[in-house]
């Protein structure tokens, strides 16, 4: 490029920091973003811009850090319409005596529709650009983050009992089948497979599973290893550690994300490296029921990759993924008995390249540079509970909330604005919810 280069854009946004995540471990100084039609042309010194690109738009943020949306690897999205309906209950209890009851009177497609649309106000509003899913009605999920133009991995779920989605795993699979061919290959949609957990999918299920993956090619999602008490009762029934019955049936390979992990031996860390298997790690949810927490300064050092999700509404019991990451860095460094373990600069490459890895798109998310989707946040750090700014990468991990973000962009479209969501009708969404809240509690209540 010569000087008197001058180049056409859609936007720039200037900011006083940019945190581009790749490469790593950086904090640059009064850059600009140029957006082009849906792409991250260029990240470069404001100066620079100046000369070099003219724009139709530019956006100015003093105060703000700019870095990639975040990526929540795992939720159960329309599982916000039961947050705080069952509370301080050890997983098993609070599966089986509450929320899949629960599940059971009450989840249909309207409760998925709102539900979704709940959790994507929340996860937009709070610096996140693409989520993971896995619940029933995941076409009608689907339809929702399409809708709001967000970026969703959506799980079928597969399980060997009927639930209000189907009647056990044939159709589950054949239903799933229609969604992976309604949405792969979508720039925003990705269908994958969601068996929920080893023990409550038998070998036969998780073999349909495995096929399946192997004729389309797309990502399996499955919680694994959640809970001691799983791991004990597999071994005991069977013998076998649940991760090592995963990689016997093919079920562990570079496109599966293991969620949860918290109960890892040497064994477990040689299959998952060996399958190139990606591990999800739900920090709050994991303390939140007690289940034990996944070691991930460990994995990490191993070389296995490590994402971020919240898990739902309803064992968290928020989704901003601001307040997860310091979860997940103050627990890495607790576990491992190292200040150390999990800095901040590490703890946000979780949640945006890594994320981007464990789906298999570090080609064009998790990260600001020039070729990528344009899926930005900016993080306002004008207020006084965020004084001084010596380092903005602490602030975003160890003293910020998710509502300190005031824009964010998918594919170079306004999401957030201000700290207003730009394609939500929010008054009405609170309509519809309030609604289930009065149906959900009177049941509650008896
Ligand atoms: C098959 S749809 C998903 C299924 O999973 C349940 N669920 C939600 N959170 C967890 C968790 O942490 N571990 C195991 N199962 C979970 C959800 O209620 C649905 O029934
Ligand atoms: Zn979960």
């Amino acid at each position: 490029m010569t000087a008197e280069t001058i180049i056409a854009a859609d936007t720039r946004i200037n900011a006083r920091w940019v945190i581009p995540i790749e490469p790593a471990d950086q904090v640059w100084h009064h850059h600009a973003v140029i957006v082009h039609s849906g792409y991250i042309v260029a990240v470069l010194p404001q100066a620079e811009a100046d000369t070099h690109y003219r724009t139709r738009e530019t956006l100015d943020l003093p105060h703000h850090v700019l870095m990639p949306g975040l990526i929540n690897l795992h939720g159960h999205a329309a599982m916000s319409l039961f947050r705080g309906v069952a509370d301080d209950l050890p997983l098993m209890a609070w599966l089986n005596d509450h929320i899949w009851p629960l599940e059971g009177k009450f989840v249909c497609e309207q409760f998925i529709a709102d539900g979704t649309q709940l959790a994507m106000a929340e996860m937009l509003r709070t610096g996140t650009t693409t989520f993971s899913d896995m619940y029933f009605f995941p076409e009608i999920a689907a339809q929702c983050a399409a809708d709001a133009g967000m970026r969703a991995q959506i799980c079928f779920p597969l399980l060997d009992f009927p639930t209000c989605w189907g009647s056990g795993p044939e159709e589950y699979l054949r239903k799933g089948e229609q969604l992976i061919n309604a949405w792969q290959g979508d720039e925003f949609i990705m269908p994958a497979i969601g068996p929920h957990a080893p023990y409550t999918a038998s070998d036969d299920t998780l073999a349909g599973a495995v096929a399946l993956q192997k004729k389309t090619g797309v990502k399996l999602q499955i919680h694994l290893h959640e809970t001691a008490l799983e791991v004990q009762n597999a071994e005991q029934h069977s013998g076998q550690r649940p991760v090592s019955r995963m990689a016997m049936l093919g079920v562990l390979g570079p496109d599966t994300q293991c969620v949860h992990m918290t109960q890892v031996d040497d064994s477990d860390i040689e299959h998952l490296l060996h399958s190139g298997a990606h591990v999800v790690h739900c920090p709050e949810s994991n303390m939140k029921l007690a289940s034990g927490q996944c070691p991930v300064q460990r994995l990490g050092k191993a070389g296995v990759n490590v994402a971020i999700g919240t898990d739902g509404a309803a064992s968290n019991n928020d989704l901003d993924l601001f307040s997860e990451l310091r979860s997940a860095a103050m627990m890495a460094k607790h576990l491992a008995g190292d200040p150390a373990a999990l800095s901040a600069h590490q703890a946000l490459r979780m949640a945006t390249l890594q994320g981007a890895k464990a789906l298999g798109r570090e080609q064009d998310l998790g990260s600001l540079e020039a070729g990528k989707c344009a899926d930005i946040i900016a993080v306002d750090l004008s207020d006084p509970f965020l004084q001084p700014v010596y380092n903005p990468a602490s602030h975003l991990v160890y003293s910020l909330h998710g509502r300190a973000v005031s824009h964010s962009w998918i594919n170079g479209v306004p999401q957030v604005q201000n700290g207003e969501l730009t394609r939500i009708d929010v008054p009405d969404l609170m309509l519809r919810v309030a609604d289930w809240a009065e149906r959900i509690g009177r049941y509650k209540a008896g």
